[in-house]
């Protein structure tokens, strides 16, 4: 591959400037600027913040009305320089869009076929190296429709993975599973993230506290807040209380299992705080304006 190396010097992997796309009047990515570097990197956001739409547009899925991007160097603008940043990106889209009758390794191999490997012999050692490295030796042969979500999840993870890009574009991979099938699934991301970079859509916090080096928050098309987990729950830092009943001044309260409520907001004088977790710092970042660590 001719691409540069991401994981030489500090250079990004992924540079955006200015990306805006819009549906019938509504920008559901507006002027988003990004430099990804190596590591997992979360995307957080509410329902139709954009992330999908700009997780499409950086994957080469979709074109921007406005803004220029290199992925590990190649300019998707032109054919060719789309042709290249395709074979260095790997994109697991929110609906992988199997075919249930095919077994995992015809899926991936199918996948290896559109990323032009031609060479049967090769895309076959391919096909079985992705799914040996997601765990599916053993279930390469069974069908689609056969597999558990979990296991689904991997072949399409597996997809992904087929040519062993510099950049992986994950969009909510971890919705639906159970918690083990989470926690199995996220070892297999942060795998994925060592000498690559990676970006994971998700709606779970968790998955970023767990994964991440560094967190994007998106809403109604643009970055709210870029920094590490620990600076976006320190944004909650002296606003989160317990009391004995719901505090007028609660953005958020609910009574705990413990009887006391928790409260997220402006506290009144000689609250009791509480340390502040990275979903209460994420709420904060959605409510307020753009935010900077
Ligand atoms: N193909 C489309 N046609 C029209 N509008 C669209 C299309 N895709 C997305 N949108 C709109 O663009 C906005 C952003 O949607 P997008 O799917 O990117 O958000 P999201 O953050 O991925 O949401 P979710 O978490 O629900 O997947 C929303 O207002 C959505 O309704």
């Amino acid at each position: 591959m001719t691409s540069p190396d991401p994981s030489s010097g500090t250079g990004s992997a992924v540079e955006a400037a200015g990306l805006t796309l819009s549906y019938r009047g509504t920008r559901a990515v507006d002027d988003v600027s990004l430099d990804l570097g190596r590591g997992v990197i979360g995307l957080l956001g509410p329902n139709g913040a954009g992330k999908t739409t700009l997780l499409r547009i950086l994957a080469t899925a979709t074109p921007p009305d406005k803004g220029s991007m290199r992925v590990l160097g190649h300019d998707p603008r032109s054919v060719r320089g789309r042709t290249e940043a395709r074979r260095v990106l790997g994109y697991l889209p929110q609906n992988p869009g199997f075919h249930p009758g095919f077994t995992a390794f015809e899926f991936v191999d199918y996948v290896a076929i559109l990323k032009e490997m031609t060479d049967r012999r090769a895309r076959h050692a391919e096909v079985r190296r992705v799914l040996d490295g997601v765990g599916l030796a053993e279930l390469r042969g069974k069908r689609i429709r056969a597999l558990s979500g979990g296991m689904r999840q991997r072949v399409a993870l597996a997809a992904a993975l087929v040519g062993d890009p510099g950049f992986l574009v994950l969009d909510e991979p971890t919705v639906g599973l159970d918690p083990e099938q989470r926690m199995r699934f996220r070892e297999l991301i942060a795998e994925a993230g060592a000498g690559r970079t990676v970006l994971l859509s998700t709606h779970q916090t968790e998955d970023v506290a767990m994964l991440c080096g560094r967190v994007i928050v998106m809403d109604r098309g643009r970055i709210r807040f870029d920094g590490t987990p620990a600076e976006l729950a320190a944004l909650a830092e002296g606003r989160v209380w317990s009391s004995t009943e719901r505090s007028p001044g609660a953005l958020a309260g609910w009574r705990t299992g413990t009887g006391e409520f928790r409260n997220l907001g402006d506290p009144p004088a000689h609250a009791a705080l509480l340390t502040p977790t990275l979903e209460d710092g994420y709420l904060l970042a959605l409510d307020g304006q753009p935010v900077a660590p």
